[in-house]
């Protein structure tokens, strides 16, 4: 049947411009905006929703007792002493965020070449896991997986010549991954994108009878200047030497990202990411619709700063903005994300739905 103007042909036998009680109304039998007339029938035709299910809370450490300091590049967020972020872990509980995601700054007398303090089992991330299991048992925590907090170079990896040695540096991430586990995390998300590092920390922590922590790969990883604040909010922004393109991939390919998801996934991932979030949208739906795995998308610091710089100068309404690029990440596949804005979200999804 040939469609014309939203119908069949065949169908539009009878003019129904003669005789209505609508001067100049059109001849539309199909008209899209009935859906839309009212707030309960858009709530009828609603194809995706965003519940607190779909959050993960990223949380930044630091060293001390009772301290909060504001992230300058991202307005809203603070660096927290354990027992504060212990504190926020009781604020995700009553909002019913499901998983929180820990961030160290390191101290800079702390960092060297090899990042040794990434496998400390007292460093920051491990205090703040036990802490917060020891309170509160019942919330989901996610540990990264990465040197570059630890390293003096600001780099994921070892370095050897100013190349990042791959193989190296995967038995490194082992045992972060290791002393992270052991202190109670209960997500491994390696975000350091050395090839290998999947199977190498599954196989860790399965010699180690860690059979039930779960990895969640970034997958795709791509080399973004979105993790600007990041970068400030951890310290490593000053320190950082050349970028990361060389393990990081290209924010032109994304066939590639299905063959590092592909390999993440058969080296045992148990959910995959893709990150940056918005910018890379297009990756999150080829992903998931090609290997119908937990996908996940990194809404980065840079996303945050854009959305809250503009909100703040008040040319656009923060909120709604916020809510609609969660929003956006439900439409390309995602089963959740990672974002500095899930504790306001979630209250605004409680006050509001
Ligand atoms: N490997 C560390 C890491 N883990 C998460 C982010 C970025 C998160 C953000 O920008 O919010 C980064 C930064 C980077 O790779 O340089
Ligand atoms: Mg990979």
């Amino acid at each position: 049947m040939a469609i014309k103007y939203g119908r069949p042909i065949e169908l539009r036998e009878v003019s129904r411009g003669t005789g209505t009680a609508v001067p100049h109304a059109l001849d539309l039998t199909v008209r899209p905006r009935r859906n839309r007339k009212a707030e309960w029938a858009r709530r009828m035709v609603r194809e995706n929703v965003l519940t607190t299910d779909d959050l993960i809370w990223p949380l930044f450490l630091i060293d001390g007792h009772n301290k909060r300091e504001q992230v300058a590049s991202m307005p809203g967020v603070e660096r927290l002493s354990v027992d504060q972020a212990v504190r926020e872990a009781e604020r995700a509980m009553k909002l019913t965020i499901p998983c929180l995601a820990l961030f160290p700054y390191t101290d800079p007398s702390l960092r060297d070449e090899e990042g040794s303090e990434a496998t400390n089992p007292d460093n920051l991330v491990c205090q703040a896991v036990r802490a917060i299991k020891q309170e509160f048992p019942e919330i989901g925590i996610l540990c990264d997986v990465a040197l570059d907090p630890f390293t003096s170079h600001g780099h994921d990896g070892l370095i050897s010549d100013g190349k990042i040695l791959n193989d190296e540096t995967v038995a490194v991430l082992v045992r972060q991954a290791l002393v992270q586990a052991e202190a109670g995390c209960d997500i491994i998300a390696p975000s350091d994108m050395m090839d290998g590092r999947v199977a190498a920390i599954r196989e860790g922590l399965d010699r180690s009878g860690l059979l039930d922590v779960q990895i969640m790969a970034y997958a795709a990883k791509y080399a973004s200047a979105f993790y600007g604040p990041f970068r400030d909010a951890i310290g490593s922004a000053k320190t950082l030497t050349g970028d990361k393109r060389t393990y990081q991939m290209d924010s032109a390919n994304t066939d590639e990202a299905l063959r590092e998801v592909e390999l993440d996934i058969a080296e045992g991932a148990d959910m995959v990411m893709v990150k940056p979030g918005m910018p890379y949208l297009d990756v999150v739906r080829r992903v998931k619709d090609t290997f119908a795995m937990p996908t996940f998308a990194y809404q980065v610091s840079g996303e945050y700063a854009m959305i809250a710089a503009a909100a703040n100068n008040g040319w656009l309404d923060g909120e709604r903005a916020m809510m609609e690029s969660l929003l956006a990440f439900k439409r390309a596949g995602a089963d959740g994300v990672l974002s500095y804005f899930a504790p306001k979200v979630a209250e605004r999804l409680r006050t509001q739905g």
